[in-house]
C-alpha cells in the first residue's frame, strides 16, 4: 500500500522488524495546502505497538552488543543517504505539514542529516570517565537502556522525530517510534532510508496512527525502557500517567510562552526583524516569542517598524519560493487558533494586525495577528496558541520587564535583545527558561542543553544529555587486586 505524493513514492504501511506491515484499519493524511487527501496510511493499534516493541526487543539484543564505531558508521550513511535524498523529503514533508519548502530544503532536511551525523561523532567522543578516590578507580559508561519509545509532533516532523532516533540508536537502544497523523508521511520515508544504509532489522520500527490509539499504546507498553515526548502539556499529562505504571524514565519537550524582551538600547531593525520573525512557520514554533515586550521609551518607534514589516509578510502556497508563511496544519488547529483570537475580542481586544482567516487564500490560512496590551493574565497571554498570533506589551524598567517575562507557567525559552552585554547577562541569569538567545533566535548547536522549564517539559536533550537520557549510566568501582585485606 502507497501513496505518489509530488512524484514521490511513500509506503503507508508500518515499518516493524525490518519489514512492512499492514493494518486492517486507516487513516487519512490531509494536505493543509488546499485540505485535500494526499494519503491513507495503516492505523495501528496496541496489536501492532506490540509487534513493534516486541521486534525492537529482540533487535536491542545484538544491537546494544554492537560496536560504537559500527553504530556510528552506519548512522552516518544514514546521514549520507538523507542528504542525497533532500528534495524528496523536503518535498513529502511540505505537501504533508504545509512548512516553506524552501526551509525544508535548506535548513530543516540539512539538519535531519546532522542529527545523526552528531549524535554518531558525540558517541564516538563520549567520555567514559574515569575518576580515582583513594586508589580505587571509577569508570563512568552509557550502557544501552533497551527499547526507546519516540512520540513527536507535526510541525517539524523529520526534523524533531530524528533529534530523538538519531542519539537513541547512537546509544544503543532500539527505537519504536510513533510518527504525528497530521504529517506521518516522512517517517516511512525514513524507515526506506534506514534500510538502504543496512541497519538491522528490527533496530527501527514506525508504527503509524493515531495519538490516543497507537500513542497510548505505545506508552502504556511495559517492554518499553525510555519514553521521549515532544507535543503538548494535556498529552504529556496523560502519558506521563501510562509512563507511571512502569516507571520508564521519561523526557518530555512541551509548549511554551517564551518573552521577547526588547530593550531601549537594543538594535532597533534586528529587534523588529527578529519579532516579526516569530510568525515563522505561521506561528507553529514552540520556541516562538509570542510574548513580546518592549521598554515603555521606544514602544511607539518599535510598534510602527513591526507594523510596517508584518504586513509585508507574504502569505500563500509554501511550495512557493516568495512565500514567507504558509497555512495551519490542519483544520482542527486552524479552528483551535481562531477560537483563542475570537475569544481575545470578545473580551474586548481589538486586534492591531490581521485577526481571523486570510479571506484572500481561504483554507488554513490564517492572518498574522498581533494584540496590543492584553490586560494581564488574559487567556491569549497565558496559554500557548500555537499559530501566527503575538501579543505586545511595554515595561517601565529592567525589573518590570523581567517580571513580566517570567509571568508564565511555562519556561521553554526567551529571546533578550539590548545593546548592554552586562544587562543581556543580568537578565539571562533572572528569566526562567530552558534556552535565552541574547540578540539572536534559534541559533542551534546541538551540543546545547534542549529542553524547557514548568510546564515546558521535563529533562534536557542534545548533546552528553541525550545520552544521560537513552543509557544506564554505571559507575564501576576497581580496587587494586588485594587492597585492604590487611585491614
Ligand atoms: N518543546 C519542543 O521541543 C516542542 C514542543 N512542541 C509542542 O507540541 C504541541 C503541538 O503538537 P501537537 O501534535 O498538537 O501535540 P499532541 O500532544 O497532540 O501530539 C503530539 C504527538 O503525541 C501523539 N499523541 C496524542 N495523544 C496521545 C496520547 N494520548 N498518548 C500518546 N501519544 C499521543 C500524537 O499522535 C503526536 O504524535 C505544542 O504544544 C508545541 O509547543 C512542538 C514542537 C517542539
Ligand atoms: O532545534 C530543535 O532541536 C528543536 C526545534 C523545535 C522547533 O523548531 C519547533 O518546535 O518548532
Amino acid at each position: 500500500m502507497s501513496a505518489r505524493v509530488e512524484g514521490v513514492e511513500v509506503d503507508t504501511r508500518h515499518w516493524i522488524g525490518g519489514r512492512r506491515v499492514d493494518s486492517a484499519d486507516r487513516f487519512e493524511s490531509i494536505s493543509p495546502i488546499d485540505e485535500t487527501p494526499i494519503a491513507a496510511l495503516a492505523r495501528a493499534g496496541a496489536a501492532e505497538v506490540d509487534q513493534a516493541v516486541t521486534a525492537a526487543g529482540q533487535a536491542f539484543k545484538t544491537w546494544s552488543r554492537t560496536s560504537r564505531e559500527e553504530r556510528a558508521r552506519l548512522l552516518h550513511r544514514i546521514a549520507d543517504i538523507v542528504e542525497a535524498k533532500v528534495e524528496s523529503l523536503a518535498v513529502v514533508e511540505t505537501r504533508d505539514n504545509g512548512s516553506l519548502l524552501r526551509s525544508h530544503r535548506r535548513g530543516v532536511m540539512p539538519r535531519v542529516a546532522m542529527n545523526f551525523r552528531f549524535f554518531a561523532d558525540w558517541l564516538l567522543q563520549l567520555d567514559h570517565a574515569d575518576f580515582e578516590v583513594r586508589h580505587h578507580r571509577n569508570h563512568v559508561s552509557w550502557d544501552p537502556s533497551g527499547v526507546a519509545a519516540i512520540i513527536t509532533p507535526w510541525n517539524a516532523p523529520l526534523m524533531l522525530g530524528t533529534w530523538r532516533i538519531a542519539p537513541a540508536l547512537a546509544a544503543g537502544c532500539t527505537v519504536v517510534y510513533k510518527p504525528p497523523e497530521w504529517a506521518p508521511l516522512t517517517a516511512s520515508l525514513l524507515a526506506d532510508i534506514t534500510a538502504e544504509a543496512g541497519l538491522p532489522e528490527g533496530v527501527f520500527n514506525v508504527v503509524q496512527g493515531i495519538g490516543r490509539e497507537a500513542g497510548a499504546a505505545l506508552a502504556r507498553h511495559p517492554k518499553i525502557r525510555r519514553l521521549s515526548f515532544t507535543g503538548s502539556v494535556a498529552t504529556a499529562k496523560q502519558i506521563a500517567t501510562s509512563a507511571a505504571e512502569n516507571l520508564v524514565p521519561l523526557s518530555f519537550e512541551l509548549g511554551g510562552k517564551s518573552p521577547y524582551l526588547v530593550f531601549a538600547d537594543a538594535d532597533l531593525d534586528l529587534a523588529v526583524n527578529t519579532a516579526v520573525g516569530q510568525y515563522d512557520n505561521a506561528g507553529q514554533v514552540c520556541l516562538a516569542g509570542t510574548r513580546i515586550l518592549v521598554e515603555e521609551s521606544i514602544r511607539a518607534r518599535f510598534l510602527e517598524a513591526f507594523m510596517a514589516k508584518a504586513r509585508a509578510i507574504r502569505q500563500g502556497d509554501p511550495r512557493d519560493e516568495t512565500t514567507d508563511i504558509g497555512p495551519q496544519i490542519s483544520r482542527p488547529h486552524f479552528e483551535r487558533v481562531d477560537g483563542y483570537v475570537r475569544r481575545a475580542i470578545a473580551s474586548g481586544l481589538k486586534p492591531a494586525l490581521g485577526g481571523g482567516p486570510n479571506k484572500d487564500l481561504g483554507g488554513l490560512y490564517y492572518r498574522p495577528t498581533l494584540f496590543v496590551d492584553p490586560p494581564a493574565g488574559s487567556e491569549i497571554l497565558r496559554e500557548e496558541v500555537f499559530g501566527p498570533v503575538l501579543c505586545l506589551q511595554s515595561f517601565r524598567d529592567e525589573p518590570e520587564g523581567i517580571a513580566m517575562a517570567n509571568d508564565t507557567e511555562y519556561g521553554l525559552a526567551a529571546i533578550v535583545m539590548t545593546g548592554d552585554e552586562k544587562r543581556a547577562e543580568r537578565v539571562t541569569s533572572q528569566v526562567s527558561a530552558g534556552l535565552v538567545w541574547n540578540n539572536c533566535f534559534f541559533v542551534r548547536d546541538l551540543r546545547q542543553a534542549f529542553g524547557g522549564n514548568g510546564k515546558s517539559g521535563i529533562g534536557r536533550e542534545g548533546g552528553t544529555w541525550s545520552f544521560d537520557f537513552y543509557c544506564d549510566v554505571k559507575n564501576s568501582v576497581y580496587a587494586p587486586n588485594g587492597w585492604g585485606k590487611n585491614g
